[in-house]
């Protein structure tokens, strides 16, 4: 058997449905070379859906899939590191289970991480409408999201939970220094992993797909969670002295985003 190169990561909690169309579309867009070399580790936080019977029948099915149970935590973040630290390939890919990300670009991610050591999906492309059927608050918050992320990272689309890294560079960050809390994994390790300054960071457009089972497990709290962990990575790259600085530039650009959608509106 060819060793294992490329392992993705998919943190699942009741989505039972989903495993079987994202498995067999996942291997069938790798095709028969990739395939050979890559495995798929569903991380399920104890659904006790059936999820872990439906992976043991594509497994006995010759798809090269296993799934963590965690009983003991819960947490999209936290159940993405341990994915990561428990596979076995040395290019790691990070997607939801819902099909929201295409399987179909997981080929595109593994090359681009031949020579990126970290690689983003974006929806903030050109060709690529993500939100152009969302309402406007709903527009509103994302952008808002989006640009207090900006000092942090150059990427298009810091909140994107479809990714991929070396896993060296993983291995290079003291693994305590990672916030298994926050809900953006991907914003966490690009701002906290020692990453080389040159050209970091590879992206790969992708259409946002919509869900079309199970449920969608972000809430209100998510928001709130956010900003938490928006103000510790502030702190861990600019340090605390100027964390000061940046709610009073952001506090006034927030203030003036207001009135420009206030006037636009009455
Ligand atoms: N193991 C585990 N998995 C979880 C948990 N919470 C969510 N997940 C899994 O994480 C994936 C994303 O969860 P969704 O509930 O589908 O989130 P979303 O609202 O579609 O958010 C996605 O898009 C956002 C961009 O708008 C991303 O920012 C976010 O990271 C995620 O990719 C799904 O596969 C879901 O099963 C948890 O507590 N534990
Ligand atoms: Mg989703």
């Amino acid at each position: 058997m060819a060793a294992i190169e490329n392992s993705v990561i998919v943190p699942a909690y009741h989505e039972k449905l989903n495993i079987k169309p994202l498995t067999t579309r996942l291997f069938a867009a790798l095709g028969n070379e990739f395939s050979k070399t890559t495995e798929l580790i569903f991380v399920d936080d104890n659904s006790q859906d059936g999820s872990v019977e439906e992976v043991d029948k594509l497994h006995k099915n010759g798809y090269n899939v296993r799934i963590i149970v965690r009983t003991d935590e819960r947490g999209l973040s936290s159940a993405v590191l341990r994915g990561f630290y428990e596979a076995k390939g040395e290019y790691l890919v990070c997607m939801d289970a819902d099909l929201q990300h295409p399987p179909e670009s997981v080929p595109q991610l593994l090359e681009k991480l031949r020579n990126y050591p970290f690689v983003l999906g974006t929806r903030y492309a050109p060709g690529v409408g993500i939100d152009k059927d969302w309402p406007l608050h709903r527009r509103i918050i994302s952008n808002g999201a989006r640009c207090l992320a900006k000092p942090l990272t150059s990427a298009s689309d810091p909140m994107s939970g479809f990714f991929g890294l070396q896993k060296k560079y993983l291995l290079e960050a003291p693994k305590d220094s990672l916030n298994a809390e926050g809900f953006k994994v991907a914003l966490d390790l690009m701002v906290k992993l020692p990453l080389p300054p040159k050209d970091p960071i590879g992206e790969v457009p992708f259409s946002f797909g919509v869900r079309t089972e199970g449920e969608s497990k972000l809430s209100g709290k998510v928001i709130v969670q956010y900003l938490v962990q928006l103000k510790e990575l502030y702190i861990y790259r600019f340090g605390a002295a100027n964390l000061l600085t940046f709610i009073v530039i952001w506090s006034v650009l927030i203030m003036y985003l207001l009135f420009v959608i206030y006037s636009s509106l009455f």
